[in-house]
């Protein structure tokens, strides 16, 4: 498939199916993109703005972006930074640039050995063999750690080569360890922590798509801050309100409300940028407070 690049359309890559999909649609749908989605379909055009969404495996996102066939790219920072390595070492372009960091696909890049190994530290792995899906940033982290091993690549089910036979360790992602787990292995060093990424082709681009791409950011901006923001609500004594203030954490100033028949009690309502324990609650509750409602933000604009 071509994209046309002399067309006004901003071009998202985004992953097809995987672990980034349903964010990455959930993100820009939050920012005010509609899309309509057919499952087989590679490209999904925009109903509400000149924005089409090319969907692809996440291995080609940062070769699309750094060569410019698309403009944007929603990208683990693992790959991402592959695919920057690879390019470095065989003389490809990879100049991209980096918008944002999106708060989600979190994971990190570990090594790992069999259970019943004696591991005592890195210089055990010398001269021998790692399975892994990310030569480069295996390579990079080992030579810098002065470690020779050679790779073994395999780009799915890392996880089994030990036990097969392909290798002595594994270098593959690990989010709650349950994968490692389930095939007998632990987790010993942990060489790169990733998250998905915003990033950009380079160069400059045509006006149209720079607006687009200038009113997106800040909307990225909004819907983070609102997942991280909470509203809360509460009825509280006016003889405790510069305590339940100091209580409200990263609180800004609240609003106070008078309550009707009673002169004791205030409803303070507030927007909190950090979520509100349910230890905070009670000692909300225990110097008076009552009818406490924590709610969530959908979008926020400073
Ligand atoms: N367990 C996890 N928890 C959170 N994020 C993860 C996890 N595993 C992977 N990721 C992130 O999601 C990205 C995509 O992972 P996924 O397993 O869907 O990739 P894939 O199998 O290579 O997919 P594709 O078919 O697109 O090549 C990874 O590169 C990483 O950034
Ligand atoms: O530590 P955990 O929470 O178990 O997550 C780690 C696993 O998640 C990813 O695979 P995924 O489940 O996306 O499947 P895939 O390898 O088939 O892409 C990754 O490749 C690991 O295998
Ligand atoms: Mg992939």
């Amino acid at each position: 498939m071509v994209v046309d690049k002399s067309s006004q359309r901003l071009t998202i890559a985004i992953q097809k199916s995987g672990r980034l999909s349903t964010e990455s649609i959930a993100l820009l749908q939050a920012c005010g993109f509609r899309f309509s989605l057919h499952e087989a379909r590679l490209l999904a055009h925009s109903s509400n703005q000149p924005v089409d969404l090319l969907r692809v495996r996440d291995d080609d996102i940062p070769g699309l972006v750094m060569d410019g066939v698309v403009d944007l790219g929603l990208v683990g920072e693992n790959v991402l930074e592959e695919v920057r390595l690879e390019r470095k070492a065989t003389n490809i372009s990879y100049d991209f640039t980096r918008l944002r960091a999106l708060e989600f696909g979190q994971c990190r890049l570990s090594i790992a050995v069999p259970k019943e190994d004696n591991y005592q530290g890195l210089a055990d792995l010398q001269g021998k063999r790692i399975a892994t899906t990310y030569p480069y940033l295996l390579q990079n982290y080992l030579q810098q750690q002065g470690i020779s091993a050679s790779n073994a690549i395999l780009t799915g089910s890392v996880e089994v080569a030990p036990r097969a036979g392909l290798a002595d360790a594994i270098c593959d992602l690990v989010s709650t360890g349950a994968t490692l787990e389930a095939n007998g292995l632990i987790e010993k060093e942990v060489i790169f922590r990733s998250q998905a990424q915003l990033i950009q082709r380079p160069g400059s681009l045509p006006a149209a798509k720079q607006a687009i791409v200038d009113q997106l950011l800040p909307r990225i901006d909004g819907v983070q801050m609102a997942k991280e923001s909470k509203y809360i609500m509460l009825h509280a004594p006016v003889a405790q309100l510069e305590q339940v203030v100091q209580l409200l954490p990263g609180a800004e100033r609240p609003t106070v409300l008078p309550l009707s028949h009673t002169e004791e009690l205030v409803a303070v309502h507030v927007v909190s940028t950090e979520t509100l324990f349910w230890e905070t609650m009670e000692q909300l509750k225990a110097i008076g407070c009552s009818s406490i409602l924590v709610l969530p933000i959908e979008k926020m604009m400073g």
